[in-house]
């Protein structure tokens, strides 16, 4: 083998690497979060060393050297900076919390634990552990619902299973009020000023109406209908049968692009595995920042 080949496949292999243990990231989120690290760090007012992180966590000093890893760890996936101390003692090292920490700190109005814990349940891993047997599988009769999640769940969309499943319906509901919060925060400091010459607008799957709510605050004019499943909100209705009339139609649109890129309206992966999404692209934007 030539040294070139060698050194593209020790590149390859670490690669492989890093996916086989890619767990470990969501590993040491879920062990920050059960520790309460982002809130010490981030009520503590300035950057903390380990040695003193570990003593508001009550941790033995033996063990100190591994909160310093998990540190370290979470320093480099972004949740921390990190401020290094000469010398070997890593129990000196101090860290400061970033934007980030704060999706894990448990008061946050934009706590993001509920989701974490969502997309780490068994209801959404299991549809990717049966992903090779349902794809081997010949496709079920036209009609819809062949996707590996309802796969997994017997037949059930991930709304059926939220209705039936009230554990799921719980974490999906706070999952949800926690994104819309921000998201109705965003969308009125940067585009308020599309809804001015607006009615009325139903906001389709608006879930329990935090962005009708932020809408009737700026602009008391506009009538808001919240439109959702009946396990959310009551009147209730399906977007697939009827909207109620309105000047405009407000709809979210999921993707998994980040906000920087620049968006094609493509389908994205997750839709192709949550069958729900695609009502987004069934009706299109209303609202293009
Ligand atoms: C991912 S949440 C989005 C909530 C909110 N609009 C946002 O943008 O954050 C999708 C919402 O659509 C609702 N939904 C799903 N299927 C629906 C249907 N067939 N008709 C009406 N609402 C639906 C769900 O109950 C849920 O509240």
């Amino acid at each position: 083998m030539d040294s070139e080949t060698a050194i593209q496949l020790l590149e390859a292999q670490r690669q492989v690497w890093d996916h086989s243990y890619a767990y470990i990231k969501t590993m040491a989120v879920q062990s920050a979060m059960e520790l309460d690290i982002p809130g010490v760090v981030q009520s503590h007012g300035k950057p903390i060393t380990v040695g003193e992180l570990g003593s508001a966590l009550k941790i033995a000093p033996a063990r100190t050297p591994f909160l310093a890893r998990l540190m370290r760890m979470l320093a480099h996936m972004g949740y921390f900076v990190e401020n290094l101390k000469d010398g070997d003692d890593e129990t000196a090292t101090s860290y400061s919390a970033t934007l980030m920490c704060g999706f894990l700190v448990k008061d946050s109005p934009f706590n993001a634990a509920t989701w974490f814990l969502l997309a780490n349940d068994p209801i959404a891993v299991d549809p990717w552990r049966s992903f090779g047997a349902w794809i081997r599988q010949p496709p079920a009769a036209a009609g819809g619902g062949d996707f590996p999640f309802t796969h997994a769940h017997n037949g059930k969309k991930l709304y059926e299973v939220c209705r039936d499943v009230p554990r799921i319906a719980k974490m999906m509901n706070e999952g949800i009020g926690r994104d819309i919060w921000l998201f109705s925060k965003a969308l009125m400091a940067k585009c308020g000023s599309h809804f001015q010459d607006l009615k009325s607008i139903v906001d389709v799957g608006g879930h329990t109406g935090t962005i009708s709510e932020a809408l009737a605050e700026a602009f008391p004019g506009i009538h808001c209908t919240v439109f959702d499943l009946a396990q959310v909100v009551s009147p209730a209705g399906d977007v697939f049968q009827e909207i109620p009339p309105a000047d405009a139609v407000f709809l979210k649109v999921s993707s998994s692009k980040s906000y920087d890129a620049p968006s094609h309206n493509t389908r994205s992966d997750e839709e192709s595995f949550f069958p729900h999404l695609s009502m987004h692209t069934a009706l299109g934007e209303l609202v293009k920042c």
